[in-house]
């Protein structure tokens, strides 16, 4: 599914009007009733008391058409409109004189007036502000969006949670609405999936709104979502007259006194993502418990007992994922530079591997193009600098990402995905997910798929899907608290099987949550 940018949503709206030969205040009674028919199936004329707050623009509209239908069916209805511009929309004019013809008369918030009572047990309808915001809301509407945040009423927003802009981190987080339920209209939105935009809205969905489907074919999206859809158009089952041979030889290299188990947990995802044949390289010190603990790996050892001095020489037919729990002493870092510089082939660079480069700047040309860089957040500002937001951090990966001719999956909440100027933004995963290891699980996962021959974006899109897949099936067992690293591993098998078979309730990506 494709993330829009303003521009593109205003576009996808002319280009419905004129494929349908509409007029605007059409298409904003079809995507407000959809609102509407989402909250009356829920509310099913409940006797609660519903407030709709309205801004001067479409969004308002949308809350104003709202409010109608709600009146038609019997609720009990209060509509405020925030009155912060004189510039009214035609759209909501149309919709304003509908609603007088009801009989109803909203009340006008400006500077000054009293804030509205309400009770714990209303209904908010947010329509002040939607994808149209381009400043910080006046100090009386920032107040007024805090009053609504604190009376504890539930709160439905309408396309955009009030005071959140499209493509900016808010000025104030305060005199953002806290949206318990957001229902946006064609398509998410990017702040939906940062870290700090996206607490105003963890629960949100798609509403369909019958948007001209040939501009939604071709607009061109700087961001897309990963999910079943997507990485299904890549996935390869495997056919009946292959072997081993043909799902590629994954070299995973890493491991130091004490953090064996990251190349073990690597190792182990490889095997479980169809890696032909696995081999682990470690320091000597990791010879015995590899081979007890993992009896489908070779084990390959280097001259240094409790860490790399050397690297191996790496066959053409291997593929390699390194740097998990390697260490950055001196000894590796040499070793690893001297390696990589040998390298010709597209590798995974995990942990230890990003942190050697950044120590290194100047030695970043050795990354053979096409290669996979998986940071968490601490690798990456050791990679790319500290970031002033969410935002920034995006601009400076996608940077990075160009400069290096790299795929960089910068890990999180949404893991992201940048290459080739493009953006992917996954959608599985869940907060059991940080706990020790599950970074190691993720890397072994792509070097074995990279292994069976993915190209490198492709493995990592995949990669990234399925792990995060795999933790969402794992928590269903084990809860959040408990869901570690091997579990996650476990469950590999289970997101595999999802993955070909029909699709679950839960895997369309028109929600989150
Ligand atoms: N396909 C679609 O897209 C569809 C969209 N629909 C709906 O339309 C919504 C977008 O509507 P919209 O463009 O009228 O903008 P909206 O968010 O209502 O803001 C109104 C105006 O406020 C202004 N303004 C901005 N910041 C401000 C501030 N801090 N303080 C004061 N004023 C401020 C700014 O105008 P300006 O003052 O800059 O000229 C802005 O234009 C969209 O979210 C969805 O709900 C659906 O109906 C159907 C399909
Ligand atoms: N809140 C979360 N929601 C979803 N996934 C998460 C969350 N926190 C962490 N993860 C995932 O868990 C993994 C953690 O990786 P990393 O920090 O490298 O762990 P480690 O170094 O212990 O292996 C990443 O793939 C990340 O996307
Ligand atoms: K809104």
């Amino acid at each position: 599914m494709k993330i829009l940018s303003r521009e593109q949503f205003y576009e996808a709206d002319r280009r419905t009007l004129s494929a349908e030969g509409i007029p605007g205040e059409a298409l904003m009674e079809r995507a407000a009733t959809r609102v509407f028919d989402w909250l009356h199936a829920r509310l099913e004329g409940a006797p609660v008391p519903v407030f709709v707050f309205c801004g001067v623009g479409n969004n308002g509209g949308d809350g104003l058409v709202v409010a109608r239908h709600l009146l038609d069916h019997g609720y009990t209805v209060d509509v405020f409109v925030v009155d912060y511009s004189q510039a009214r929309s035609e759209d909501f004019l149309t919709n304003l004189k509908r609603l007088k013809g009801r009989k109803k008369w909203p009340e006008y918030l400006d500077q000054g007036s009293p804030l509205p009572e309400i009770p714990a047990n209303g209904v908010i309808i947010d329509a002040i502000f939607g994808i149209g915001l381009n400043r910080p809301p006046d100090p009386w509407v920032a107040d007024l969006i805090r009053h609504l945040n604190s009376s504890g009423a539930f709160v439905l927003s309408i396309d955009m949670p009030s005071g959140l802009y499209l493509h900016r981190v808010p000025e104030d987080p305060s005199a953002v609405v806290g949206a318990d339920v957001l229902l946006t209209f064609m398509a998410p939105k990017l702040v939906f999936f940062l870290p700090q935009t996206g607490v105003f809205a963890e629960r949100w969905e798609v509403l369909d709104i019958g948007q001209d489907p040939v501009y939604m074919e071709e607009a061109e999206a700087a961001y897309n979502l990963v999910g079943r859809e997507m990485v299904r158009t890549f996935y390869r089952p495997r056919t009946k007259f292959s072997h081993k041979g043909t799902y590629g030889h994954a070299l995973v290299l890493g491991g130091s006194h004490g953090k064996i188990g990251a190349v073990a947990l690597a190792a182990k995802a490889a095997l479980a993502s169809g890696a032909g044949l696995v081999t682990a390289c470690v320091p000597e010190c990791g010879y015995v418990p590899l081979q007890a603990q993992l009896p489908e790996v070779m084990v390959l050892t280097t001259p240094g007992f409790s860490e790399h001095t050397e690297l191996p020489d790496v066959g053409a037919a291997q593929v390699c994922g390194i740097g998990m729990g390697m260490g950055t002493g001196e000894p590796v870092q040499k070793a690893f530079l001297a390696w990589l510089e040998k390298m010709q082939t597209p590798v995974l660079l995990d942990a230890d591997a990003l942190n050697i480069l950044s120590l290194h700047p100047a030695d970043l040309h050795r990354i053979p193009g096409g290669s996979i860089l998986t940071p968490h957040p601490g690798e990456l500002k050791r990679l790319v600098g500290p970031w002033k937001d969410d935002f920034d951090k995006l601009e400076k990966a996608l940077v990075f990402a160009g400069a290096h001719k790299c795929i960089l999956v910068v890990k999180g909440a949404h893991t992201m995905v940048f290459a080739q100027g493009k953006g992917y933004v996954n959608t599985t995963g869940n907060p059991g997910m940080a706990t020790a290891g599950s970074g190691d699980v993720l890397s072994g996962m792509i070097t074995g798929l990279l292994a069976q021959g993915y190209e490198p974006l492709q493995a990592a899109l995949l990669g990234v899907y399925l792990h995060g897949r795999a933790g969402d099936l794992g928590a269903s067992r084990t809860g959040y608290e408990a869901l570690t690293a091997t579990e996650i591993i476990s469950s590999i098998s289970q997101a595999f099987l999802e993955l070909s078979g029909p699709a679950g309730p839960d895997q369309k990506h028109t929600a989150g949550g």
